[in-house]
């Protein structure tokens, strides 16, 4: 097990992290050893498809349930060793909390506020801290989702936590709630917090998050700045239309480039520069109608590290190369 960071430079850090389920009779490996670290201040995308564990991690953060075994530190403490130091310093939306329909946003958080001993002028602080001050006197009920989420965000911050860890906050947003929350997001960052963000849609964190940790079965796969690993990840795919595109493909792959079919009568073609591409099919007298260049996302970089889907994307892209290992660290 690699030894712990020093204090004072991850806000979340874990070592051999493990939780096993009894399900059925059966045991289900849920965390299998995981090693995390989430850098102090910006925004930590917490990634992987759906059943990678990452809601039973964050339990375990939050000392909401005990890890069979493994360390785990929060705010340069042990948990959930000492818990109570660190609780008044972490905001977390887990589950979605409830909040009364006919009373308005700043009414709900007075209420939060009173629970909980926060001084009532903190109130509007938070509020227009998730741009919700235009709306706080309205009724939570005709909130659009985005609103409820983002009241759900300002509620966590009520106690001014320097943590805030969010599971899965954009589930069931549209788009312009999910950019809402977004900004929200980097808002925080911008304040001096630390984000901790979970999320199964790789891209969608991608715009939001400094640094990523991507796990599956339990597992980390690949973290750092998502900016080292997108260039890790290569270029990406270049979209290439062109005639004939049997005979292209033959010819690009002669040239040790992947090519596959975009499904769409086109070409997706890795590892090579969109001027050789060009120049090979022009030599060959095949002329293009479209070249689009290719940008890594983090989804490639999943697929490339696992040689799986993680949205139940696999069969789209089976027959890329797998190169496992590959680990880029902030
Ligand atoms: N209370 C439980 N009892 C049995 N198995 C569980 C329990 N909670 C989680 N699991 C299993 O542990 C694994 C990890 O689940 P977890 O919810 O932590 O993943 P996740 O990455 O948060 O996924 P999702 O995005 O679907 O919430 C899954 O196989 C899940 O079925």
């Amino acid at each position: 097990m690699t030894e712990l960071p020093p204090a004072g430079t991850t806000a979340v850090s874990t070592r051999g992290l493990r939780k096993t389920y009894r399900h059925r009779g059966r045991q289900v490996v849920a965390v299998g050893g995981l090693d995390l670290d989430v850098p102090l201040g910006g925004v930590h995308g917490f990634l992987g498809p759906n059943g990678a564990g990452k809601t039973t991690t964050i339990r375990m953060l939050l000392g909401l349930i005990r890890p069979d075994s493994g360390v785990v530190r929060v705010l340069d403490r042990p948990v959930p060793q000492e818990l109570p130091e660190v609780v008044g310093r972490v905001g977390a939306i887990v589950e979605s909390p409830k909040f009364f329909p006919a009373f308005s946003g700043r009414r709900n958080l007075e209420l939060l506020a009173a629970a909980i001993g926060t001084p009532p002028a903190r109130v509007d602080r938070v509020l227009a801290d998730v741009g919700l001050a235009d709306r706080a006197s309205s009724p939570f009920r005709t909130y659009s989702l985005g609103m409820k989420q983002r009241l759900a965000i300002a509620s966590t911050l009520l106690k001014d936590p320097d943590l805030v860890i969010f599971d899965e906050p954009t589930n069931g947003l549209d788009p312009a709630g999910i950019h809402e929350v977004r900004q929200t997001m980097r808002g925080l960052a911008a304040a001096g917090k630390t984000v901790l963000v979970s999320s199964h849609i790789l891209a969608e964190v991608e715009q939001v998050a400094d640094t990523v940790s991507i796990v599956t079965q339990g597992r980390l796969v690949a973290s750092g700045r998502v900016a080292d690993l997108l260039a890790a990840a290569g270029a990406g795919e270049a979209r290439v239309g062109v005639e004939r595109p049997d005979e292209a493909a033959v010819l690009l792959a002669a040239r040790g480039w992947a090519v596959r079919p975009d499904g769409a009568g086109g070409l997706l073609v890795g590892g090579a520069a969109p001027a050789d591409i060009t120049r090979a099919l022009a030599d060959a007298g095949l002329y293009l109608h479209e070249l689009a260049p290719g940008r890594a996302d983090l989804e490639q970089v999943f697929l490339a590290l696992t040689g799986t889907g993680a949205q139940g994307t696999a069969a789209a892209h089976q027959g890329r190369p797998a190169p496992h290992g590959r680990r880029a660290r902030a």
